[in-house]
């Protein structure tokens, strides 16, 4: 964990951790790095069958193939909209949070034998816990639940959102393109290391006789600099809060979802005459209805039906501002009126995340720290910084930013206008888009979004996602555990311990329990009947159960790691809404307009929803009526004259 050389000395105030990176590092020891040879050995970054896999990986051969990161691109530089895939935001490094391409790392990996195999062991040589033993003896079933006093289930559902925009990983695959089966015919395969082995007494397997549940390694990928010694992994998506998982994170999605007239999206009618997402042709599906799953720029919005709805609320909020500025431009084509209209989309979703989202989730002493509150109105931001790397990090991905699956409620309420609210639990409703189809469906699942509560962050997960994740209704039994998952998923991508980060982050750290400030004494006892070694204990596990800062929902690591990563993407984002960059900038008067946007303002501009909290993620506030906020954008700001 200890940075490799000079160039990575910490320096106080941390700002070293956002332009370098542990591995892959792109700028400051650059030229340090290529002059010792560093890019060296290898595998074709898009070969899962020749993944580095611990000392199969042969130290010193350069594949034959080429490294796809190092074929230039050219860049517009005096474009005005984003790419979709993220490329040439940074002018410099027009890789950088790039769609495609390795995440980056704060902390360099730690990997059984130092390249590529899963973290297996702990200090001491001694093998680490078995994930599931983890997941069942500190993160317990949270029943009843443990609600969040105060927060919305909207808060936990805004974070599912935000993270499919800002990535998903690669799955690696077997040497056919098929999907690995590591529990049977791949076992002990490549990327089948480190399955998830069940005891026989299993609490809830073992009725059904499961030993093993799938594991499949990422896929293994060099580093940005070429670098295949050391295995990295990848992210489908932009790295950016750029709404790619409305957009599509490459020309050809992007392509897909567009009617290419008028600037608008593609949609389906719903029977009350509003917009839905377009239906999608196949893929997985679990209607009982025979109603069709979506299409968008993220596949997994079909994963449970409020990702559905309140991605459904952005959609047409692009088609309504789409229509807006047509009636104000009426001689903007296609293509003018949907990049402005997208401009505006993933401004007001900038806005919401930073000026809504995270100071809840944060606090407001971590936001002043890490400088992430918007500027006030009539402000530009002014400090983007070409050197700042805002490519996603491997410790937010594969841990940090998975502390909202702690957030995730038992259940989705369905609540009708009369306020009848039907509560389901998550093992009925995955991949299912039936409720969406229904009457005042989309509206019944916002209204209990606002109705019920996150759950707290803590130990504590709802089974729905521990025993019976994707579990359908006909198949007790086949689900899966997301949280024996997380703790797996950070192995597998050679993420360092615990104590580390706490240590990176400058808080009290040493190598025993007894060091551990930030856990109750409870929590301490627990982890230590579980880890053998306080350095052994998983990153995930270590954050998501330290006390919560005051005034924010995650302790200090997870604090300290979040504001990191949104400073990065921040700083580093040239078309961050509201960056003064000459090229890309909104006027001061749109951008003020832009910072009117309120999730609850977006919803009632797009549904029949009718009344609703002013700020949604808040819970226990009164209703308002939609007419109170529906305060809307002045488009005419947005009106450009024709000249002649
Ligand atoms: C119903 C709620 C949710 C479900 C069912 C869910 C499910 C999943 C699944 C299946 C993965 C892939 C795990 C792996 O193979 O490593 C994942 C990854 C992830 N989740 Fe969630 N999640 C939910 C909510 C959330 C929330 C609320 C957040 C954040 C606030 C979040 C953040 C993440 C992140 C950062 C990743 C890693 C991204 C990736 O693997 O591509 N999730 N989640
Ligand atoms: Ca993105």
């Amino acid at each position: 964990s200890e940075p490799e050389d000079d160039c990575f000395l910490p320096n106080p105030n941390q700002y070293y951790l956002l332009t370098t990176t542990a591995e892959g590092n792109y700028q400051n020891c650059r030229e340090h790095r290529s002059s010792h040879g560093y890019r060296s050995a290898g595998i074709p970054p898009n070969s899962a069958s020749r993944a580095p896999k611990g000392n199969k990986n042969p130290k010193g051969k350069r594949s034959t193939e080429e490294c796809e990161f190092e074929k230039p691109i050219h860049c517009d530089d005096g474009a005005k909209y984003r790419t979709y895939d993220g490329s040439c935001n940074n002018l410099k490094y027009p890789y950088w949070g790039k769609a495609e391409t390795p995440l980056a790392r704060f902390l360099k990996s730690d990997y059984h034998d130092g390249k590529g195999s899963p973290r297996l062991y702990g200090k001491h040589r001694k093998r680490l816990p078995n994930p599931r033993d983890i997941r069942l003896q500190i993160h317990e079933k949270s029943l009843p639940i443990h609600e969040l006093e105060g927060h919305s289930h909207f808060l936990m559902l805004w974070g599912q959102r935000t993270s499919h925009d800002m990535i998903e990983k690669v799955e690696a695959r077997s040497s056919t393109g098929g999907r690995l089966d590591c529990c049977g015919e791949d076992s002990g395969k490549d990327n089948c290391e480190i399955p998830i082995l069940l005891r026989v007494d299993d609490p809830y397997f073992s009725q059904f006789n499961r030993l093993c549940l799938n594991f499949r390694r990422s896929k293994a990928s060099p580093d940005l600099k070429c670098n295949f010694e050391t295995r990295q992994q990848l992210s489908e998506f932009t790295s950016y809060v750029d709404a790619s998982d409305l957009y599509g994170s490459n020309e050809a999605t992007n392509e897909n979802l567009r009617t290419k007239v008028d600037g608008l999206l593609k949609t389906t009618l719903h029977s009350d005459g509003n917009e839905m997402m377009p239906q999608a042709n196949g893929g997985f599906c679990r209607s009982q209805s025979e109603k069709k799953c979506f299409q968008a720029g993220d596949r997994r919005v079909n994963q449970q039906p409020a990702l559905m709805s309140v991605h459904t609320i952005l959609l047409r909020e692009h088609n309504r501002i789409a229509r807006e500025l047509k009636s104000k431009n009426p001689h903007w084509n296609d293509e003018m009126l949907f990049q402005e209209s997208r401009k505006i989309v993933i401004g007001e979703i900038q806005h919401i995340t930073y000026n809504s989202y995270l100071p809840t989730i944060l606090g407001s002493n971590i936001m002043n720290l890490f400088d992430l509150k918007p500027r006030s109105l009539g402000k530009y931001f002014t400090k983007y910084d070409d050197k700042v790397i805002p490519t996603i990090r491997n410790g937010f991905m594969a841990a940090a930013f998975r502390f909202g699956h702690s957030m995730v409620n038992n259940h989705l309420a369905f609540k009708d206008h009369y306020g009848n609210n039907e509560r389901t639990l998550f093992r009925h409703l995955w991949v299912n888009p039936d409720k969406l189809y229904e009457t005042d469906g989309i509206e019944k699942t916002l209204r209990g979004l606002q109705e019920e509560h996150s759950q707290s962050v803590d130990r504590y997960k709802t089974e729905e996602i521990t025993d019976r994740f994707f579990e359908s209704p006909d198949r007790p039994g086949f689900g899966n555990d997301l949280i024996s998952i997380n703790i797996n998923r950070g192995r597998d991508h050679g993420i360092v311990g615990y104590l580390a980060w706490r240590k990176m982050c400058k808080l009290p750290s040493a190598d025993n329990f007894y060091s551990l400030t930030d856990h109750s004494r409870k929590m301490v006892r627990l982890l230590q009947s579980v880890y053998r070694r306080a350095a052994d204990i998983d990153l995930f596990v270590g954050g998501v159960t330290e006390t919560p800062l005051p005034g924010a929902l995650v302790g200090p690591t997870f604090a300290c790691i979040l504001g990191l990563q949104f400073k990065a993407l921040k700083y580093g984002d040239r078309f961050y809404y509201e960056n003064d960059d000459p090229n890309a900038r909104f006027t001061i008067g749109q951008l003020n307009e832009i910072k009117k946007a309120t999730l609850a303002r977006i919803i009632c501009r797009n549904s029949n929803i009718g009344e609703i909290q002013q700020d949604v993620f808040s819970h226990g506030d009164p209703l308002v009526n939609c007419y109170s906020i529906q305060d809307d954008i002045n488009f005419s700001l947005w009106e450009v004259i024709p000249q002649n």
